[in-house]
């Protein structure tokens, strides 16, 4: 039949591919054997892309039918410390398995926290000299005559402060780099820890910790001067010592210290030594900011549908961060939405919004998404304990927000007042009608969290059941 001519001749020797790929008549053995090895070559680059391309659609079908969770909320709110106690309930090897690039996220956290204790020292010296001349008063109309300004310190701390802030020294060097290595374009002025999402940091992480092999466990044999471990370990009494000094606390509470200089500094003693490894609480506590959106993908090791994988999407939350949420809205079944009842505290990119204000915005948002029409929303109103702490100082929400009137000031009547109003903006905003979920959360509290998120994981997986109509 004329058509089945069409079909054969394809290697006909006429079709100028063919001729192209035809050996040249005159082919030296040498230049034969070449031609062959650059085919061989080819065929397994060839391959290689086809093993890719395979590998892709793979994980893009994975991807499809797995359950996908999306945590929002402004800058820390709690997502990446909720997404870490999600890895340690349900996927406890995995979560384990990090611990050597946790190890040095932690020894950072509590090098900031003494490097942040320095810098107040520092002022405390910077601002306590005082130029004095020593006949002052005794010149004409007051006026002291010209002579040597003589400069002497109203500081309580003494020459033993300097000498421990100089043995001191060699940590700051040690975070320079290391925040260098994690962060390359990392500037003075990002006060966390950050890393960018998806740059492979855990890799480094990990070779920074195991790239010091000790040749006597727990000895400082083997390790190098810019080792954090044996760092922290060598200037171990100084930090306690200064941490524990009356004096030194003295000049923080002057300086109103910052909450977040105690990050580990409590645990100073038992994170500075050369054997330390960081406990399941150390890994949840360790502060590490989010740049970008991180993708996480784990396999349920336990409960309903064990094996069944996951993804989370921890997404940095400062305001430069927000326009990389999006894309992610398309194809998700939960958002872990946090909000933290922060109500006396700005943001720290801009220190004229309240904080609890910017959260019910962007709640206002999400809820009213066309996008996120058909997702599963639900609330962790979270930081519950510092909340419990914030109106046991006696802070008053009236004074800040007006509206709350003379109600109790207390946690069970401010969480109600706050959460109606979460509940009000989902049920007016939403495309359509949906339920409200929503929990109290101290996300740093790895127990009562657990608990929560068995509830939260099989509430996603029937909602998710449903809607492939499983069940
Ligand atoms: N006291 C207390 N601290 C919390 C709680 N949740 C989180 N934190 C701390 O708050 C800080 C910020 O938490 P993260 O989980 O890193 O916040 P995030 O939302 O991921 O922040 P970005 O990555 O900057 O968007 C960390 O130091 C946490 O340990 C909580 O419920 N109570
Ligand atoms: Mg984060």
């Amino acid at each position: 039949m004329a058509s089945s001519s069409l079909f054969t001749s394809a290697t006909d020797a006429d079709d100028p591919l063919s001729k192209a790929l035809q050996p040249p008549p005159d082919e030296s053995p040498d230049d034969r054997a070449l031609r062959l090895q650059q085919q061989r070559e080819a065929q397994a680059i060839s391959h290689r892309i086809d093993e890719d391309i395979q590998e892709s659609k793979k994980a893009f079908d994975r991807r499809k039918k797995a359950i996908k969770i999306l945590l929002l909320g402004q800058a820390e709110s709690g997502k990446s410390t909720t997404l870490k106690n999600f890895q340690l309930a349900f996927s406890p090897a995995h979560f384990r398995n990090e611990r050597a690039a946790w190890k040095t996220i932690v020894q950072l956290n509590l090098i900031r926290s003494i490097k942040r204790l320095l810098e107040i020292l520092q002022d405390e010296w910077d601002q306590s000299v005082r130029p004095s001349r020593p006949d002052k008063g005794k010149g004409v109309a007051g006026r002291s005559p010209p002579g040597p300004t003589v400069r002497f310190s109203t500081s309580p701390l003494t020459d033993t402060h300097r000498r421990i802030r100089m043995r001191l020294s060699p940590l700051i060097s040690i975070e320079e780099e290391l925040t260098k290595r994690l962060l390359p374009e990392a500037n003075e002025k990002v006060r966390d820890v950050c890393v960018r999402a998806g740059s492979g940091w855990k890799g480094v992480l990990t070779s920074v910790s195991s790239n010091h092999i000790e040749r006597r466990p727990g000895t400082a044999e083997g390790r190098s001067k810019d080792d954090p471990t044996a760092v922290l370990a060598a200037c171990r009494d100084d930090i306690v010592t200064l941490w524990e000094d009356p004096v030194v606390r003295e000049v923080l509470k002057k300086h109103n210290l910052p909450f977040k200089v105690h990050s580990f500094l409590n645990d100073a003693a038992r994170i500075a030594t050369l054997i330390y490894e960081p406990t399941d609480d150390d890994i949840v506590r360790a502060r590490l900011r989010t740049l970008g959106v991180e993708e996480h993908r784990f396999t349920m090791e336990n409960g309903a549908l064990p094996g069944s994988e996951w993804y989370i999407y921890d997404v940095g939350g400062s305001r430069s961060n927000r326009p990389m949420w999006i894309p992610y809205f398309d194809d998700i079944q939960a958002i872990i939405f946090l909000a933290p009842l922060a109500f006396n505290l700005m943001l720290e990119e801009d220190s004229k919004v309240n904080r609890l204000e910017d959260s019910i915005m962007l709640w206002k948002e999400i809820c009213g998404n066309p996008l996120l029409g058909k997702t599963t929303l639900i609330l962790f109103l979270n930081k519950m304990d510092i909340l419990q702490a914030t109106l046991a100082s006696g802070i008053r929400v009236s004074k800040y927000v007006p509206s709350y009137g003379e109600q109790p000031n207390d946690v069970q009547h401010v969480t109600k007042y706050f959460r109606d109003k979460f509940r009000g903006y989902h049920k007016r905003l939403s495309p359509q009608a949906r339920s409200f979920y929503w929990h109290e959360t101290s996300v740093i509290d790895t127990r009562s969290t657990a608990a929560i998120l068995v509830g939260v994981r099989e509430g996603i997986l029937r909602a998710h059941l449903q809607s492939v109509n499983v069940i």
